[in-house]
C-alpha cells in the first residue's frame, strides 16, 4: 500500500474530463478495487490549470504528473510517459484551431495561445503544410486573449477554441490536427500523462487507465454538462468529445511523438535528442 499523495495537474477543458473525471475520487465505489488496492484513500490530490501552467508545475517539482502539452517530454530530461490515455486526433479537432482574418496567403503575424505550449509548436513546425511559412509568431503577454492581439492570425485551444469554432461557424479557419494527419498520416498526440523525474508512479497506473475506461464511459454526462452550461449544441459536442478527440492511439503512439520530436526539433523548438520512457501499461 502506497502511502503517499500524487501531486497531479490537469487541464480545465472540456477535452480532459474523459481522462481526469474518475481521479477526482479514486476510491468512489464506481472506479473498482483492483485499480485502488496499491494505493491508500486519499491518495490523488487533483488540480486543474492551463497547459503551460501546468508544465511549470512539473518544471518546480510542485507536480508530480501532469496530463499536459507532448512537446514538454522534448524540453527537460528525464520525464517518463503513460503509454495508454492521451489526447489525440487522427483529424479535426474543433478546439485547437487557427483562425484566420485575411486570406492565409496575406498571414504575416500570428498569435499563439499563452495557454498552449503542443499546438503553438504544432503550427510552427507545420508552417509550410498549413501555407504560413514566414509569418511572425507572437505569444500575448500574462495569459491576454490572442484574438485581441491584432494580428492576422490567432491560435487558439481549450474550450474557447471549442465556442468559438461551434457558436462562431464563420470563423475562417485552419485545423493544425488535420493538416499534421495529411503531412505524415500519424495521429496528434496533444497531451499525455507527463512524470516527472524520480517520482514511482507505478502503483498509480492502473488508476490512470481506470479513469479512462469509466471516462469514456461516461462522455454522455459529460457532454450533457458541457451543453447545459454552455448552451452549444450537444450534437456538435458528442462530436467532438466522442469522435474528434482521440483517447488511445494504441502503437502508434511512439512514432507520433517521435515525429513531432523530430519536426519540432529541425526548428529549435525542443531538443530532438531526447528519448523519454514509456511507462507501460499494466498487463492485465
Ligand atoms: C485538444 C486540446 O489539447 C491540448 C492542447 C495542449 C497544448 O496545446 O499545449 C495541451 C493540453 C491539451 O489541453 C485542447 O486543449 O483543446
Amino acid at each position: 500500500m502506497v502511502a503517499r499523495t500524487l501531486r497531479v495537474g490537469s487541464v480545465p477543458y472540456l477535452v480532459g474530463r474523459p481522462l481526469d473525471a474518475a481521479l477526482d475520487d479514486p476510491h468512489d465505489a464506481r472506479t473498482g478495487s483492483d485499480a485502488t488496492e496499491s494505493v491508500s484513500p486519499g491518495a490523488i490530490d487533483l488540480v486543474r490549470a492551463v497547459p503551460s501552467r501546468l508544465v511549470e508545475g512539473l518544471r518546480d517539482g510542485s507536480l508530480d504528473v501532469a496530463l499536459v502539452s507532448s512537446i514538454e517530454l522534448f524540453r527537460r530530461p528525464g520525464y517518463r510517459y503513460l503509454a495508454g490515455p492521451v489526447v489525440a486526433g487522427r483529424g479535426p479537432v474543433s478546439s485547437v484551431r487557427l483562425y484566420l482574418r485575411r486570406p492565409v496567403a496575406e498571414v504575416r503575424s500570428i498569435a499563439l495561445d499563452p495557454a498552449s505550449r503542443t499546438s503553438a509548436a504544432l503550427v510552427q513546425c507545420l508552417d509550410r503544410e498549413l501555407g504560413i511559412e514566414g509569418a511572425r509568431f507572437v505569444e500575448p503577454d500574462g495569459g491576454a486573449d490572442p484574438r485581441g492581439a491584432g494580428t492576422d492570425a490567432w491560435l487558439r485551444i481549450g474550450d474557447a477554441a471549442l465556442r468559438e469554432s461551434l457558436a462562431e461557424p464563420d470563423l475562417e479557419h485552419i485545423d493544425p490536427s488535420e493538416r499534421w494527419l495529411s503531412a505524415t498520416a500519424l495521429p496528434f498526440v496533444f497531451a499525455l500523462w507527463i512524470v516527472r523525474p524520480g517520482v514511482e508512479i507505478e502503483p498509480f497506473v492502473p488508476l490512470f487507465e481506470r479513469a479512462r475506461s469509466l471516462g469514456l464511459a461516461a462522455v454522455p454526462t459529460f457532454v450533457e454538462r458541457h451543453a447545459r452550461a454552455s448552451g452549444l449544441p450537444r450534437a456538435a459536442l458528442e462530436r467532438y468529445l466522442g469522435t474528434e478527440c482521440v483517447y488511445d492511439v494504441g502503437g502508434d503512439l511512439a512514432p507520433a511523438l517521435t515525429t513531432f520530436r523530430d519536426r519540432a526539433g529541425a526548428r529549435g523548438l525542443c531538443d530532438a535528442t531526447l528519448c523519454p520512457s514509456a511507462v507501460d501499461r499494466p498487463t492485465a
